[in-house]
């Protein structure tokens, strides 16, 4: 029998029906379903008259909409509101589980699956999400998908997809201290560009991806999209199976003994072959700052923002300088000398309890900079947020200055009412920083949440490698 990679694995395991022009229909083992792609799918199945076909496989919930201010006061916004109360409905209306606003495990979707143990190795996971990427931290082949394919799973529970191919990134040594997940998924988009991915799925792998937590592959997994795939992957060892041991969803008893017997298989074959190999060194890898509009626009907090006039290639000049006009920054100014109006603690890529942790010891003992207006701290979920507040995390942010609010995507994107004005510039930890992406004429700079947290206090971006100085 040849050697197969994880995703070969994952793929073969799901096939229900291959068509001679290479077109699969695959199984899908859970739908994730958020207020924002799913309308029209529920549309569709009412005017054919069809139900969901299984509907314990699909699960809800409300996340981009929702205000994270007093939620007792309902939706203000009449078009967020309708897109929460159409969820609420169909969900009522086909018979799917749905996290609502005022459930305490509602949250963004891609954090609240994981930790309710919804997503489990082994599985194919979808949502009309391009994050679904994120999922595949817990070795299972998850992917966003569109509107009219989130109805086809609706009906059939079945999807038509084709097989990427295959590409490893091994990240061997070890990363440094103040160095996060975040940090590394913005190195390797830096590396490869934003189209590096596009056609493969990935699979990130080596010591420095084993040792990071379950929460940390999640944040290297989301991304993936970023680097143009469509998932990203890590095989499951020790560290995920500690991690959904007891999650409510999670089998148990026999079930589960005999799930991890079969999860352990659930990563490449020490020979598999993959249609791209890259490598990095973690220790190479310092703490990441954007200055761009474009993730792959980024550099080392110690750099400077790179000059356009040096780079070669025609069409990168042009979007450089494009960029730096947006962004309203000049060609070598000091990362470390941008000054911050607000900042954004949030998002699916970073608002689980080990991303406010790092954040809060940051803030631990100190105010935000009387320059900056607004810290955002947005937990992805109900969940992490009795955590964080379990462990007085929102004491040390409220101490700081910083607001602490109610889950949901926020000012990574800017449906709500969190936003920036136009020229004012963030430091956020989530994963986009595309022109207007977190309000119109908004400027955006990736961060892990760490050196969000920093430039919160300092004004400006500051090198966490050095905090223990302030
Ligand atoms: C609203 C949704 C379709 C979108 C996505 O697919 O990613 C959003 O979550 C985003 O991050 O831009
Ligand atoms: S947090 Fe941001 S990236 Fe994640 S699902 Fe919400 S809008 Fe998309």
């Amino acid at each position: 029998m040849s050697a197969k990679t994880l995703y070969d694995k994952l793929w073969e395991s799901h096939v229900v029906h291959t068509e001679q022009d290479g077109g699969v229909l695959l199984y899908i083992d859970r739908q994730l379903l958020h207020e924002v792609t799913s309308p029209q799918a529920f549309s569709g199945l009412r005017a054919a008259g069809r139900k969901a076909w299984r509907m314990d496989a699909n699960i809800a919930t409300v996340d981009h909409n929702v205000p994270t201010t007093d939620r007792a006061a309902g939706i203000a916004d009449a078009t967020s509101r309708l897109q929460v109360d159409t969820l609420d409905q169909n969900c009522a209306e086909f018979g799917i589980q749905e996290f609502g606003m005022h459930d305490k495990r509602q949250g963004i979707v891609h954090v609240i699956a994981p930790e309710q143990g919804l997503t489990l190795p082994g599985m194919t996971v979808v949502c009309g999400d391009s994050h679904t990427a994120t999922h595949g931290a817990l070795g299972t082949l998850a992917f966003g998908i569109g509107t009219t394919e989130v109805e086809h799973v609706l009906a059939t529970q079945c999807l038509w997809a084709r097989k990427a191919k295959s590409m490893r990134i091994w990240v061997a040594g070890k990363l440094g201290n103040g160095v996060s997940a975040k940090d590394l998924v913005l190195a390797i988009i830096g590396r490869i560009g934003t189209a590096g991915g596009t056609g493969y799925a990935i699979e990130f792998a080596g010591p420095a991806v084993q040792a990071l937590s379950v929460e940390g592959r999640m944040t290297l997994c989301n991304m993936a999209i970023e680097a143009g795939a469509r998932s990203g992957m890590v095989g499951v060892d020790a560290v995920t199976i500690d991690y959904l041991r007891g999650r409510p969803y999670a089998p148990i008893g026999k079930v589960w003994d005999q799930a991890v017997a079969v999860w352990g298989e659930l990563r490449s074959d020490p020979d598999a072959q993959f249609d791209a190999e890259i490598r990095l060194e973690a220790t190479d890898v310092a703490p990441q700052v954007t200055w761009g509009t474009s993730p792959e626009m980024v550099v080392d907090i110690s750099a400077q923002v790179p000059d356009p006039a040096l780079e070669q290639d025609p069409v990168r000049r042009k979007g450089w300088s494009d960029a730096l006009v947006y962004m309203d920054l000049n060609a070598a100014t000091p990362i470390s000398s941008i000054p911050l109006d607000k900042v954004f603690i949030g998002s699916c890529t970073n608002a689980r309890i080990e991303d406010l942790r790092a954040a809060a010891a940051i803030a631990r003992g100190h105010h935000k900079a009387a320059s900056v207006k607004a810290v955002l701290v947005v937990p992805g979920s109900g969940l992490v947020k009795a955590q964080a507040e379990a462990e007085g995390l929102d004491r040390i942010f409220r101490d700081a200055g910083f607001e602490w609010r109610e889950p949901g995507c926020s000012m990574c994107l800017a449906m709500n009412a969190d936003r920036l004005e136009p020229g004012e510039r963030c430091a956020s930890t989530s994963n986009r920083n595309f022109e207007g992406r977190q309000g119109a004429g908004g400027r955006t700079h990736l961060v892990s949440p760490a050196m969000a947290a920093a430039a919160a206090i300092a004004g400006h971006f500051v090198d966490v490698r050095d905090w223990a100085m302030h």
